[in-house]
């Protein structure tokens, strides 16, 4: 059947609701173009059906798919930040990465060789898992196309600073391990936000303060509230190229069901989406939001929550456009 979308300032968008019903059709995210049905596209969603990385439940590698059928209802203006996110950007889908499931270090390989390939023009990219384990390529990509080390505020209930497991290298719960050993972070600028729940030792907390990340519990979000919280991690990270990596568990299991190691005392949906609202006018450079494991999910309250998070990060790509055609538009040029 015909598409008939939503077209402004030249950028393809959405299915338009009010012609077709956002219940109809195959799912791209948020109904957006795919791929290949622009002429080029400055960010690209893509997603990473993958979870052979997984300690617990597995099911991320249905992760992607869920958020896309969970993101047909979102509509094209954010009032929250004030921008029409998918005007000032194009925006489009890139389907997903094919990715063994039978050999980790392959699918390593893979998703760090595609995301070179998909920024090879200059976009940025939004990543849905997926587990955890996919950070690790994606940062490497990303701090290559960045040309230096990348700072990297992780939300997430775990801190993913484990070493191995079972002997494993690359598992959901040690990418960042390896990321800062890689040397592709920049240790001066990277931090947790939500980390909570029972560790393994009180050994965790000092490698990890050892490799450099500063924490933002959830119970700092609830004392401190996310005004305070923001100013911190502004503070901290100042204009250096950023990356967000997203596990939908730094979500309260009740806001977030649809997951694979679900831990009580989670933040809100509300309050992720503030504190990413708080990020405008970074140098956000990349992002991915992993770990939705449909399978767990009810009533696609994990996927929404999801799909809303990936609005947002649109809207702080967008919004960065924005402010640069403002600055060009205001020097004259
Ligand atoms: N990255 C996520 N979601 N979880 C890591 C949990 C690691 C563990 O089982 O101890
Ligand atoms: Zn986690
Ligand atoms: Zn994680």
């Amino acid at each position: 059947m015909k598409e008939i979308r939503i077209e402004a300032n030249g950028k393809l968008g959405p299915i338009n609701a009010a012609e077709i019903p956002r219940y109809a059709g195959a799912a791209t995210y948020a109904r957006l173009p795919r791929l290949d049905q622009v002429q080029q596209a400055d960010l690209k969603i893509v997603g990473v059906p993958f979870d052979s990385g997984v300690s617990y439940r597995p099911g991320a590698r249905f992760g992607a798919n869920h958020i896309r059928e969970s993101s047909r209802l979102i509509r094209p203006y954010n009032p929250a930040v004030d921008l029409s996110p998918f005007e000032h950007i194009q925006v489009a889908d890139a389907g997903d990465m094919a990715v063994n499931p039978f050999n980790i270090n392959e699918a390593i390989e893979t998703v760090q060789q595609n995301a070179l390939d998909l920024t090879a023009d200059g976009s940025k990219l939004l990543t849905l898992g997926g587990d955890h384990t996919i950070a690790l390529p994606l940062l490497r990509a990303a701090s290559e196309r960045a040309g230096e080390p990348v700072a990297l505020l992780h939300f997430d209930a775990h801190l993913d600073t484990w070493d191995t497991y079972f002997g494993a290298e690359y598992t959901h719960g040690t990418p960042f391990r390896r990321a800062v050993e890689e040397g592709i972070l920049d240790t001066e600028a990277i931090s947790h936000v939500g980390t909570r729940g029972p560790l393994y030792g009180k050994k965790d907390l000092e490698d990890d303060r050892r490799f450099g990340f500063g924490i933002v519990t959830s119970s700092d979000v609830y004392y401190q509230g996310v005004t305070e919280v923001v100013d911190k991690l502004r503070q901290r990270i100042g204009n250096r190229p950023l990356y967000v990596s997203i596990d939908i568990d730094v979500l309260d299991p009740a806001h977030a069901p649809g997951t694979g190691t679900p831990e009580a005392g989670g933040i809100t949906s509300r309050e992720l989406l503030e504190i990413l609202r708080g990020l405008r006018g970074m140098n956000l450079v990349g992002a991915d939001i992993v770990e939705v494991a449909p399978a767990y999910d009810h009533a696609e309250i994990t996927g929404v929550a999801g799909s809303h998070v990936a609005y947002d990060l649109i809207s702080l790509f967008a919004d960065q456009a924005r402010l640069a055609n403002e600055t060009a538009a205001g020097s004259g040029a």
